[in-house]
């Protein structure tokens, strides 16, 4: 029972929690510079590459002790073993009675076998293989809709997981992207979003990929359903819509009650995560847009980073790090948040992408055993890209009363010619860093200011306001250049960073049941709507906003 934590592990787990609290007490606030001024190796000591990734995590308020004490409560949490049993496929996902085996789905298939077994290896290869000539055929045109004109225009319907990911990879790999089809995501059950997007297409030319693992998405099925209303409204026969819709699901069933053929269906494994998934069927528009075999290379980097977390020593781990970097803050110095800005343009969705993975996965108050929680677990993770944050929140992470960790993530490499904007970009991006831990002290904020010409009484009045209080921490990921296996890499590293917090945290990374009321809460007041009538017995503020909606609506 790997999951069972001894006694004596136990004991020992809350003896290294007492002491990294005191430590924090004692450290925590301590200025980052002085442990630069005190180490003139602090930065290579605090970075190291990994699957083509650089992590620079020196700008932190961590020393040598900080650091070899998360890794002993990383080891007291039992990481070593859980993440033996991640790989090897055991049923870690205990209240779904599952395991979580996406890494198998970018693994060389002896590596997958290990875990998956040789059927369930070969099996992986031949859904990837379909995918692939549909993907091929799709792009050369050889896949037609009815009236015989090739595809311009392919849509994914999913949410979620079914969305997220493919989103934010096709928008982060543009410039590896086909040029036709293109690529649109609908995922809001707001009809807005289906509509804008179907006003600009043309129904012969358009095929939809229905995403979702269960089937049962009301989001997905909704839009999927008016989808096949418009082409069937544009002239096309039930026959046709086999030739405009696929499918990405684990549920065969409901697949073909929606009227979409076997053959036309791509199929997964209740093991693959819904958040988890771009490395499986879902990432079907993804070969579409960039095609089989770069794909694959975003397969590889995501492998490199599996193999890196599994063997790498704790100190000298990644993903072990990252994690542990947050740990320090949000549980022993209490912060609420945190924040991912990337410095691409492309990136523009890896905060939204990245929400749902962390949130999703580790937004637990339940431990893994059942019990209450007597810690805090997941932050709320949030992000725009860099320059833009810059000149919208950033006033806050630099002089708000909150401390908020960040992860800035850059690209060395531009995908354009455009080199002046590209040396903006990343001067940008170090000096935030800089200035976020150096500040700056009122002393020389009213030195400056004297210099300037300014009188007694303005400097007084501004000085306060003009000074940065600093020592604001902050990781940088480097990138060389935004491709496949590099994003592959990138997005592999917050899977497990997102692993070894659920493990420190001793929750479930792999349920999420909190989604759940809130759908039948809504279903509930759909039908009602639906009726007409308000039901008797609601809270006032519910039964008033829909009678409201029905007064409204006549
Ligand atoms: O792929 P499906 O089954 O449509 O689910 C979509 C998303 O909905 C959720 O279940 C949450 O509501 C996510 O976990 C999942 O990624």
């Amino acid at each position: 029972m790997i999951f069972e934590t001894h006694p004596p592990l136990r004991a020992h787990r809350a003896a290294v929690w007492q002491s990294l609290r005191e430590h924090f007490a004692a450290t925590g606030s301590a200025p980052m510079s002085a442990l630069f001024d005190a180490d003139a190796q602090r930065f290579e000591r605090f970075s190291l590459e990994a699957a083509g990734l650089f992590l620079d995590y020196s700008k932190n308020r961590l020393d040598e002790r900080a650091l070899s004490l998360l890794i002993a409560l990383a080891d007291a949490s039992g990481l070593p073993a859980k993440r033996a049993a991640l790989f090897d496929g055991a049923t870690i996902n205990l209240t779904e009675g599952r395991a979580a085996l996406h890494t198998a789905l970018r693994a060389p298939a002896a590596i997958a076998a290990e875990s998956v077994g040789e059927p369930g290896a070969a099996e992986i290869a031949a859904v990837r293989a379909r995918c692939a000539d549909f993907a091929g055929r799709v792009r050369s045109g050889a896949w037609r809709g009815h009236t015989g004109e090739r595809i311009t225009d392919v849509v994914n319907l999913g949410i979620g997981g079914s969305d997220l990911g493919p989103r934010m990879v096709v928008d982060a790999l543009r410039p590896f992207c086909v040029e036709l089809p293109r690529l649109h995501f609908v995922a809001n059950i707001d009809g807005a979003e289906l509509d804008d997007v179907l006003q600009r297409l043309d129904p012969a030319t358009t095929l939809f990929i229905v995403a979702s693992k269960t089937f049962t998405t009301i989001e997905t099925l909704t839009n999927a359903r008016s989808a096949r209303r418009w082409l069937l409204a544009s002239g096309a026969s039930q026959a046709d819509v086999a030739r405009h819709f696929v499918a990405v699901s684990t549920n065969a069933q409901a697949v073909a009650e929606f009227g979409i053929a076997a053959e036309n269906m791509f199929g997964f494994w209740d093991w693959v995560g819904g958040r988890y998934s771009l490395w499986s069927a879902i990432g079907l528009p993804i070969m579409i847009a960039i095609g089989p075999a770069r794909f694959d290379e975003l397969l590889a980097g995501a492998h490199a980073m599996d193999e890196h977390f599994r063997h790498a020593p704790a100190h000298a781990n990644m993903p072990v790090l990252l994690a542990l970097v947050g740990i320090w803050y949000r549980n022993f110095g209490a912060t609420a948040s945190h924040a991912v800005i990337p410095y691409s343009q492309h990136l523009q969705r890896l905060p939204a992408y990245l929400q749902q993975l962390e949130m999703e996965s580790n937004g637990k108050s339940v431990s893994i055993d059942g019990e209450v929680l007597a810690h805090a677990s997941c932050p709320v993770v949030w992000g725009e890209p860099g320059t833009n944050g810059q000149h919208a929140f950033f006033q806050l992470l630099h002089q708000g009363s909150d401390l908020i960790p960040i992860d800035f993530i850059a690209a060395v490499e531009a995908s354009h010619g455009l080199h002046e904007h590209q040396r903006l970009l990343l001067a940008n991006c170090i000096a935030q860093g800089s200035a976020l831990m150096h500040g700056k002290d009122e002393g020389t904020v009213r030195t400056e200011l004297a210099a300037q010409g300014l009188d007694a009484n303005t400097i007084e009045r501004v000085a306060r306001h003009r000074g940065f209080a600093g020592n604001r921490p902050s990781n940088t990921l480097l990138l060389k250049k935004l491709d496949p296996p590099a994003l592959g890499a990138l997005i592999a590293l917050y899977e497990h960073k997102v692993f070894v917090q659920s493990v420190v945290w001793n929750v479930n990374a792999f349920d999420q049941f909190g989604v759940e009321l809130g759908k039948v809460v809504a279903r509930r007041i759909d039908d009602a709507l639906r009726a007409g009538s308000v039901p008797q017995g609601l809270d006032g503020s519910t039964s008033g906003l829909m009678a409201r909606v029905l007064e409204r609506q006549g």
